[in-house]
């Protein structure tokens, strides 16, 4: 066992519906064993119930739950910052060129390492990843992510149209492929696996035919897909799904909209499409830096949370601008200010939940992760600024940790990441960094 001795903030409630949502520890303990919390609390009553365990001090900085990203592309890690095209044109021009080398097995591995190491080394611990087009890049994926030791919940990309034709499968190798793919990794080890048609706009009905098939054969396998992002997109849709009346109705009609998805974006919504979401119980994954940098439009959280509609956060890399998920939690703040009447103040407390125990929920995880409650995954990221940088003076001189968190979200970045722990396993250390 180990006892872990930190400055610790979580958010075991929902602050969108408990103003106490937000647990901090200044002096903090939490008992590991096999990877499991086993007492949570303060490190003088931890302490008093195990005074002979081995302490790991990691006082001086901030522990925070691991990261959940539930929206991340792993074949998108290189065109990153394609700055100022619409989707489509982005799509057209930067990414489907890029996806289309991942046929190319040598190339994936590289990506996957790239890719991997992104996620954990800014803290992430859990990621909801869009795969590639290609069978055999996902199972390179998952051959990395097993080595790394990431929770990866992650599928192949599926479509039939309008993408480029190297891109393009058929509903029977849909589902085959997919079969593989789950039967080989879904629950092994830490590998969970999510049927993923890219977007209604490069699928027919009998693709999402296929992806419901294997919803229906695999009960426990998770969605995931686009909604919402952009006008011309949702134009299109429309002209492509004349008897849908909305872009969720294409998903609906297959059986693809429940608690087991997770739809991104979701910027431009109808009431009717919030209400089937909310009743379903299906997951808006948020992504402010893409939303941004594609300039999809501001995402109404308000509208979602007055539906009853669940929300979470991706990075949507490499739409968005990175895999830091404080950055996604920062421009949520600001893109929230920035619409006024209509945007959602957010606190700190707010920030935190999105980014750990709200993925957590959009997964079916939250018995296991997205908090430091007894009984959970010791899943954390610990920052401790480097000496002599600014975000250091900040953290140092911040009245209480709501503050630090709050400083933390506002300027924290990679370089301020020392250590990250997934089932107890250290996954990323900056100083085992050459
Ligand atoms: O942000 C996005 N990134 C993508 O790769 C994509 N594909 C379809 N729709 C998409 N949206
Ligand atoms: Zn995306």
């Amino acid at each position: 066992m180990t006892l872990y001795r930190a400055t610790f903030l979580h958010t075991p409630a929902n602050p969108f519906h408990s103003g106490h949502a937000l647990h901090t520890e200044d002096d903090g303990g939490l008992l590991v064993q096999n990877g499991q919390i086993i007492q949570s609390g303060s490190f003088a009553d931890v302490r008093a119930a195990h005074p002979n365990e081995p302490v790991e001090d990691l006082r001086g900085g901030l522990l925070l739950p691991g990261f959940v990203d539930t929206h991340v592309h792993y074949p998108q890690v290189r065109v990153i910052g394609g700055l100022g095209l619409p989707l489509l044109e982005w799509l057209d021009t930067i990414t489907l060129p890029e996806e289309a080398k991942f046929g190319d097995d040598v190339y994936a591995a590289a990506i996957a390492r790239e890719f991997v190491s992104g996620l954990t080394s800014h803290g992430t611990t859990t990621a909801l990843i869009f795969g590639s087009h290609f069978a055999s890049a996902v199972e390179i994926l998952f051959q990395e992510s097993s080595r790394a030791g990431l929770r990866a919940v992650a599928g192949q990309v599926v479509s039939d149209r309008m993408l480029r034709p190297e891109l393009h499968t058929t509903p029977e190798r849909a589902y085959a492929e997919g079969k593989a793919l789950i039967e080989r990794w879904h629950g092994q080890g830490r590998n969970s696996y999510a049927v993923t048609p890219r977007f209604s706009l490069s699928a027919s009905e009998g693709i999402l035919e296929a992806c419901a098939a294997l919803m229906a054969e695999f009960p426990d396998v998770r969605f995931t897909s686009h909604i919402n992002e952009n006008g011309r997109e949702i134009e299109t849709v429309r002209e492509l799904f004349p008897g849908s009346r909305d872009y969720l109705e294409t998903y609906e009609r297959a059986g693809l909209v429940t608690r087991r998805s997770v739809l991104a974006h979701s910027v431009h919504p109808t009431d009717r499409e919030l209400g089937s979401m909310a009743e379903h119980r299906c997951t808006a994954a948020h992504c402010p830096c893409s939303n941004s940098a594609l300039g999809s439009g501001l995402f109404p959280l308000k509208r979602h949370l007055a539906a009853g509609v669940h929300v979470s956060l991706g990075t949507d890399v490499g739409g968005g601008t990175g895999f830091s998920m404080l950055k996604e939690g920062l421009q949520a703040h600001f893109m929230q200010q920035l619409m006024g009447p209509d945007g959602v103040p957010l606190s700190p407390a707010h920030l935190l939940y999105l980014a750990t125990r709200a993925g957590a929920e959009a997964l079916g995880l939250e018995g296991q992760i997205g908090d430091f409650s007894a009984g959970k995954s010791f899943d954390a990221v610990y920052f401790r600024p480097p000496e002599g940088s600014i975000m250091k003076t900040v953290l140092n001189h911040a009245p209480s940790p709501e503050r630090a968190l709050a400083s933390l979200f506002a300027g924290g970045t990679q370089s301020d990441v020392a250590g990250v722990w997934i089932g107890g396993d250290v996954v990323y250390s900056r100083h085992l960094q050459t």
